[in-house]
């Protein structure tokens, strides 16, 4: 059974990303596929692209799609073996997972870092317990530590606008006045590992990533130098990862803009800030990649659901 919960779900990244560019060409070629088959979005977090891109990647497979708003209208889970129920939660994952797999033959999930509590955030506890309970193959539309559906389109977005062997990439970080997660961050550097490119984090001192993602990735504390002849800058926001979830700078000197972008494209995964990640005018040029990026969620998420649906067949 094939899932999708991080980037290692990918046996080969560059076949994956061409069939994906094979999909986009013509993305009713395998209409049939889902033909019988449903798909469960469960959503414990706000959502526009991830929410109408894996949608209608399915609608393009055929398949029929329930979606829900499972955090504000859901039952409150629980997750803990043998908890005393008479506190605010009022569901078991047990039950929850085991009745949604009856409704449908995949199901998506989305759930966010809580920030607060770092050993369960990186226990992956939502998507984990819906792996384990649920019996069918479970896709991450965003979790704790990974976002791997973005990473994907990422680097379908990056191989159509590349030119060079090995193009010097950048991320960036930038402020933001919320806590947000290190997902985007993780799955974008998980990626890039499984490429040939000049990689290279940058981000104020204290901001590191876990190390244990970054591992021998360079980081270089001086934005301006890491941006040196960048090809591509991709910006996120991250909270604290020591500090866990902490907002411990806004310093306005990382907003991304034209000057410090000099010629390379531009890449966000949206919801941005405007003129506080980046300014107007990097995101309304020529160089910003962001619509782009979002249009390829669609075909990321459409040859993640066609592994799955050929899994089945199995
Ligand atoms: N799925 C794309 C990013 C989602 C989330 N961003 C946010 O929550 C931004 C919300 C705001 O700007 O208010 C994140 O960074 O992981
Ligand atoms: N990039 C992304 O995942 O967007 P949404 O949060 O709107 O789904």
């Amino acid at each position: 059974m094939q899932h999708y919960l991080s980037l290692q779900d990918i046996d080969s990244l560059s076949q994956w990303v061409e069939e994906a560019k094979s999909l986009k060409a013509a993305p009713l070629q395998h209409k049939s596929l889902g033909a019988g088959k449903t798909i469960c979005l469960l959503f414990f977090n706000n959502s526009l692209r991830t929410r109408l891109s894996t949608q209608k990647a399915a609608m393009n497979l055929g398949m029929e799609v329930i979606v829900m708003n499972f955090g504000s209208e859901g039952w409150a889970l629980e997750y803990g073996d043998g908890t005393i129920m008479d506190q605010g939660t009022s569901e078991h994952i047990k039950e929850a997972a085991k009745v949604v797999a009856q409704y449908c033959d995949v199901v998506g999930i989305r759930a966010f870092a809580s920030l607060t509590n770092k050993e369960q955030d990186e226990a992956e506890v939502v998507l984990n317990n819906f792996k384990k309970y649920a019996g069918i193959p479970v896709i991450n539309m965003e979790s704790s530590v990974g976002h791997p559906l973005q990473a994907l389109a990422d680097a379908i977005t990056l191989s159509e606008n590349n030119s060079k062997k090995k193009p010097k990439v950048v991320l960036s970080w930038a402020p933001h006045p919320k806590a947000l997660p290190h997902a985007v961050a993780n799955s974008f550097v998980e990626m890039m590992h499984l490429q040939d490119a000049d990689f290279v984090i940058t981000h104020p001192k204290g901001y590191d990533l876990n190390p244990e993602i970054t591992k021998n990735t360079k980081i270089e504390y001086d934005q301006d130098k890491a941006l040196e002849d960048a090809d591509f800058v991709y910006v996120k926001n991250w909270s604290n990862y020591q500090d866990y979830g902490k907002v411990l700078n806004q310093d306005k000197n990382w907003t991304m803009t034209a000057k410090k972008l000099g010629k390379a494209k531009f890449m966000h995964c949206l919801p941005v800030r405007r003129n506080v990640v980046v300014t107007d005018e990097v995101l309304d040029g020529e160089q910003s990649l962001v619509i782009e990026q979002a249009k390829n969620r669609t075909y990321a998420a459409q040859i993640v659901l066609k592994k799955v649906l050929a899994s089945l067949e199995d």
